[in-house]
């Protein structure tokens, strides 16, 4: 064989070479495609690195920052979950603290390897930020986030790539349902209020809790399962087609305890509360925005919604609009629609609650079966009541003026915000109980003086539940 022979003999076995490699290359590709689920395909980036080495036992899976302008959910939920996997043999750590969280944060710096073990298998992950690159063009750049104006960071997670399957349907759903409780555990809670048709959010840091809300034994009780049962009932809003949300109306007058429930809910089930003040909100295209932005695990609060805006019954807003300019403009259908509808084809966990001091001045329609599952009367302030607000304001369970202050609280109607002022009058228990009575009795007085003066709902001391049972069973029914 001559040496020009020799030439085109060792040119053919290396062309041979390459195409297999290529249509092997090729082959494993389309493997991957089918093999992703598509849920995950669209928030990872599966693509393989550009020198992967298809004969390699390893399988990498990078993890962008942002794709397509919008953030990665399984980047964040990453960052949070190898924050709890950092170990003392990693070199080289960032630390940080910002105001959202308790104490100090390490987590991985670029390029360093920490190496994660689920189910016995070993992972090594890795966090690739980028260089800065000032001045460059950067349209076409896969790494570019138009939205930060910045080149986005990078996890790289690799394994042995027997194990694929096992990452993508185990251990990645395991990430991002651990980011889940990690962050639920460490949150603050916030208050939105709204303003100029948007959310403005500040730290929520209402102290109340269901143990220090003064409130009849059975009736705290009957909110407090409700809302355990709430919280637990995905699969059952799921299996009966409704959004998964509760509505809870709170009535009584000022100072009762409506307000300092919430804040107890909220505290409770370590859901944000959304006040929304209607005054601010003027059509109903705005009430849907806000409506929308609104996250998961929140509680829409509407403050006195029988004075916060005049509503225009139901059945009236055809007559209405014909005085009306816009028929855009906000009416009580408008917002039982957007919650109603909105509500059962987006976002879960919800609880919307409505308080006033006026039920009787609702419009019907917010006060039928179905609307609010719940309405809570907070009533005056009963002698059990008043043993939580002692037991807040001086630490004690017994002494001898209760009695007295008990026979008086059934006579009389004060209101638990009236008791708690009247027992934070003075650090000595002896003379605030003492200021009490003379407060009980001068009221009692004045409504001897206004004796016959009309009945209002002061036995009225229970819930009216609106309960799923009979939603329950025509499921089972079925
Ligand atoms: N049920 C209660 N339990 C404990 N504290 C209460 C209760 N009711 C009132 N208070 C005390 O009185 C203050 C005022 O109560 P709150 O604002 O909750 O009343 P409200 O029913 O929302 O009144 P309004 O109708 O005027 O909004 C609270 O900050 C709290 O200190
Ligand atoms: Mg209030």
């Amino acid at each position: 064989m001559d040496s020009q022979t020799k030439a085109v003999e060792s040119t053919k076995k290396y062309l041979t070479t390459a195409a297999s490699i290529v249509a092997s290359a090729m082959l494993a590709r389309t493997i991957v495609n089918e093999y992703l689920p598509k849920e995950l395909r669209t928030i990872i980036f599966s693509a393989f690195h550009h020198r992967f080495d298809w004969f390699s036992t390893e399988h990498t899976i990078v993890i962008k920052e942002a794709e397509d302008l919008t953030s990665n959910e399984l980047y964040d939920a990453s960052s949070t979950y190898l924050q709890t996997r950092i170990s003392s043999n990693i070199r080289r750590l960032r630390a940080s603290k910002n105001k959202e969280k308790k104490s100090v944060i390490l987590s991985l710096d670029d390029g360093e390897e920490l190496i994660d073990d689920f189910q016995g298998v070993k992972y090594k992950w890795q966090l690739k930020i980028p260089k800065e690159n000032h001045g460059r063009n950067n349209v076409g750049n896969p790494r570019w986030d138009f939205s930060s104006n910045r080149e986005v960071r990078w996890f790289k997670v690799t394994f042995h790539k027997k194990y694929k399957d096992v990452t993508v349907d185990s251990y990645l759903p395991h990430i991002l349902e651990m980011a889940k409780e990690i962050k639920a555990a460490d949150r603050r809670l916030k208050l939105y209020m709204n303003q100029n048709e948007s959310w403005m959010p500040i730290d929520l840091q209402h102290p109340a809790t269901f143990e220090t809300l003064a409130m009849e034994e059975d009736l705290k009780k009957t909110v407090l399962e409700d809302l355990t049962r709430f919280i637990q009932r995905k699969e059952y809003y799921k299996k009966i087609g409704k959004a998964w949300k509760r509505g809870y109306l709170l009535f009584g007058p000022p100072g009762t305890g409506k307000s300092t429930l919430i804040g107890a809910m909220a505290n409770y089930l370590k859901f944000d509360i959304y006040d929304l003040n209607l005054r601010e909100v003027r059509m109903n295209s705005g009430l849907n925005r806000l409506l929308v932005g609104m996250k998961n695990k929140s509680m829409l609060v509407i403050e006195d919604i029988d004075c916060s805006i005049d509503f225009k019954n139901r059945n009236n807003d055809k007559k209405n609009e014909s005085n009306n300019s816009r028929n855009d403009e906000i009416s009580l259908s408008g917002l039982l629609n957007f919650i109603d509808g909105l509500w059962s084809t987006s976002g879960e966990e919800r609880i919307i609650v409505f308080t006033t001091n006026y039920k009787e001045k609702l419009d019907p329609a917010l006060l039928r079966p179905g609307r609010m599952d719940m309405h809570i009367n907070m009533g005056y302030c009963g002698p059990n009541s008043f043993r939580i607000l002692v037991s807040n304001y001086h630490a004690i369970d017994e002494h001898s003026m209760f009695e007295e202050i008990e026979g008086l609280l059934k006579e009389v109607e004060a209101t638990p915000a009236e008791v708690a002022e009247q027992l934070m009058r003075s650090d000595d228990v002896d003379v605030a109980l003492e200021g009490l009575i003379q407060f009980l009795h001068g009221k009692r007085d004045e409504d001897q003086g206004n004796e016959g003066n009309g009945e209002d709902d002061k036995d009225e001391k229970l819930v009216l539940v609106e309960k799923e049972e009979r939603l329950e069973s025509s499921v089972e029914d079925q």
